[in-house]
């Protein structure tokens, strides 16, 4: 185990950022922090990372109990929220100076940047002033610089926050990676949910600071009512002729989108076997002639908002 957390509670005076999470992760696991804003998934970072200590409960983090900060601290690699760059340094610099602090002879503190730079796919741009990166490539940076002391754990908060879909990806295929090649535990925090299905191999839910659902991806998958649904788009003329198809598939309802006349919304109802390939197939077997058909958010996506609206209302 290379996470154990259970009963951790952090209160803020009155208000209780996060209650009673528990966690185990193992080598290779990439643990999913999810919830939207407030949800607790930052201040659930920083105890983990002993930079705030919890109200209650206990943990431990590479084996090393947290009343051993000083300890954790040496195993483990962080990627705060937001963390600031030393612009006029080049990457190169920069990670040898935290190799350095993490004890690296001079030498050692060389090669250590110019694997980790090569691993992020910046070493091309080794020798370039970080001021002249782009977001995606600082955010690299930064978790190069997360792996400098060689961690068992790291702790990613919102690495993609900001970043365009091929930086979101970049991103991502690099955290697998890590993950897999390094063989060490990745925890991850963000709101983005859809990019993060394939990667996270655990996922625990948060909201408004307790857990809603936790537990691996496939079974926390599995536990969840999923609601399908997405938009099919069909000439003018044949919005009718379509409509009619679809109301004879049981367990589907139909909405209009606002100013797009040629766009039926079909909704699975939850709990239904038939899914919107059913749906399709009613169309088609009607003649009448698909122009596009999208499938709206992801499965993990909507589980998600499906719970958090149930966890407020
Ligand atoms: N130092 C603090 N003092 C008081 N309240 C705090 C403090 N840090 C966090 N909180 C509160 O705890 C709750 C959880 O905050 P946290 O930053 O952990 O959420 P988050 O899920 O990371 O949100 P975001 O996605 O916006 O970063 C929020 O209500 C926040 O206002």
């Amino acid at each position: 185990m290379t996470i154990e957390a259970a009963g951790l509670t952090k209160r803020f005076g009155p208000r209780t950022a996060v209650r009673e999470l528990s966690i185990t992760a193992r080598r290779g696991d990439v643990v999913g922090l999810l919830g939207p804003n407030g949800s607790g998934k930052t201040t659930t970072i920083r105890v983990l990372t002993t930079v705030l200590p919890p109200t209650s409960g206990t943990f431990a983090v590479a084996g090393i109990p947290s009343d051993r900060p000083a300890e954790i601290r040496r195993r483990i690699g962080v990627l705060p929220e937001s963390s600031g760059y030393p612009g006029q340094q080049t990457g190169q610099e920069y990670l040898q100076y935290h190799a350095r602090l993490f004890g690296r002879s001079r030498t050692d503190a060389v090669r250590v940047a110019r694997d980790l730079l090569a691993q992020v796919g910046l070493a091309e741009r080794a020798s370039s002033r970080i001021s002249t990166y782009s977001r995606g490539m600082r955010q690299r940076l930064g978790i190069a610089r997360a792996l400098v002391n060689d961690p068992a754990v790291v702790f990613l908060d919102e690495p993609t926050l900001g970043l365009d879909p091929a930086g979101q990806r970049q991103v991502l295929d690099m955290v697998r990676d890590i993950a897999h090649g390094r063989h060490i535990t990745v925890v991850l925090s963000t709101h983005m949910l859809p990019e993060v299905e394939d990667v996270c191999t655990e996922v625990i839910i948060l909201n408004a600071g307790s857990v809603l659902v936790a537990g691996p991806m496939g079974e926390v998958m599995r536990g969840v009512t999923v609601q399908h649904s997405g938009q099919l788009r069909v000439p003018a003329d044949q919005v009718g002729p379509a409509r009619r198809a679809l109301a004879d598939v049981p367990g589907l309802t139909l909405d209009t989108v606002t100013g797009r006349p040629e766009l039926i919304r079909i909704t699975v109802d939850a709990g239904r076997d038939a899914g919107l390939n059913t749906a399709l197939r009613a169309v088609l077997a009607a003649d009448v002639p698909v122009l596009g058909f999208e499938v709206e958010g992801s499965r993990l996506s909507t589980a998600f908002l499906t719970m958090t609206a149930e966890a407020t209302s």
